[in-house]
């Protein structure tokens, strides 16, 4: 299968090896350093099973790299409009699009009939100016539950299990997510097909929500945001309140607060991926997996009083010139 990973950091480079290696055509859209490299050294990814050394072909140009039958986006979520940009030279009629990005999707009232069917979430798609990027058509939805860390361009490291979520943006079950889905399988990344992956987003967000912003405020790891009791009051009131607007969306999350709070703090000594960002002084993912939601909270009337208090300290802080000297 043609396969293009669009967007070389963490998630996209140990994307890259793993399908590269499982003899997948594998082509990837880079840009600056981390182009250069994968172009003269390839990608060097330690995870879990082990060191991968993987040479893979690399441009800047979607042009060159030619028509794709899958797509991953790996970008982080303010980039995504540019890369559905930059990735139109590779469509074709059957090309699949499956953006693996955190947060709560542009398209996440496509495809699904009910009361919101069709709106746009302004803040991710002002005016929907993302959704007229690329076809519904084109989109399965994903989300991941994999930890990578970008050393340097093109070497990453991942130390949990790997998993990955897809799912049809109308919840119909379909060959061509089945096909995904086993792409995914054999390269040895557990992936599962299901028919709700809205129920999976809000679960991922839950993570998210709770997490991401405190960690930029506090600097702590997922382990201490979890489990520190100084933290765990103000997460635990985050977490209540996601959960009560995913509820009103009719999703079901599989874990209670307490199984929650307890899976956080095992995942470890984690930084999560925002507080890398905040500290490459790069833009953070806070309209994706915060203020989309509290634009959804307030489509239904629910308060996020904590989280909206957590999101705007957050914001001031990445907000200021000298934040991170
Ligand atoms: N890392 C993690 O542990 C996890 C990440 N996620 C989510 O996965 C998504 C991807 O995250 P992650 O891999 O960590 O992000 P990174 O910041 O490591 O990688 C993003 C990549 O996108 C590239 N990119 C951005 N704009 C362009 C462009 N115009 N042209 C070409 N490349 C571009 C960046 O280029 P450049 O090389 O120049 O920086 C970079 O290589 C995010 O939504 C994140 O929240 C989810 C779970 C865990
Ligand atoms: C590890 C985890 C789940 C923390 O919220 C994540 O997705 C991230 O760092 O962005």
């Amino acid at each position: 299968m043609n396969i293009c990973i669009a967007g070389a950091g963490a998630i996209g480079c140990t994307l890259a090896a793993r399908l590269t290696k499982s003899g997948q055509n594998v082509k990837v859209l880079a840009r600056g350093a981390t182009l250069e490299t994968l172009q003269k050294k390839g990608i060097h990814l330690t995870d879990i099973d082990g060191e991968h050394r993987v040479n893979v072909i690399a441009s800047d140009s979607a042009e060159e790299l030619g028509s794709q039958d899958l797509i991953f986006i790996c970008s982080k979520a303010p980039a995504l409009p540019t890369m559905l940009k930059l990735i139109a030279p590779m469509l074709q009629e059957k090309t699949v699009v499956i953006p693996v990005v955190n947060g709560i999707p542009w398209w996440y009232f496509q495809g699904i009939e009910g009361r919101f069917s069709g709106d746009c979430i302004q803040a991710i798609d002002p005016e929907g100016s993302v959704s007229k990027l690329l076809s519904y058509n084109h989109l399965i939805g994903c989300v991941v539950f994999i930890t990578a860390f970008r050393n340097s361009p093109g070497v990453v490291t991942s130390t949990n299990p790997h998993l990955i979520v897809f799912g049809e943006i109308n919840h119909q079950m379909s060959e061509r997510l089945e096909q995904v889905r086993k792409v995914m399988e054999d390269a040895g990344i557990e992936a599962r097909a299901t028919d709700n992956i809205r129920d999976q987003i809000w679960t991922k967000v839950a993570a998210n929500i709770t997490s991401n912003p405190l960690s930029v405020v506090t600097k702590g790891t997922l382990e201490q945001l979890y489990s520190d009791t100084r933290l765990k009051p103000l997460v635990r009131k985050v977490l209540d309140e996601v959960l009560l607007v995913a509820a009103a969306y009719g999703a079901r999350i599989r874990f209670d607060p307490h199984t929650f709070m307890e899976l956080g703090a095992g995942m470890g000594a984690v930084k999560t991926s925002m507080l890398q960002d905040y500290e490459a002084n790069q833009p953070l993912e806070l309209d994706a997996i915060g203020y989309a939601v509290l634009e959804l909270a307030s489509k239904v009337s629910i308060p996020m009083i904590a989280t909206q208090q957590l999101l705007d300290l957050t914001h001031f802080i990445a907000s200021q010139p000298q934040a991170n000297s």
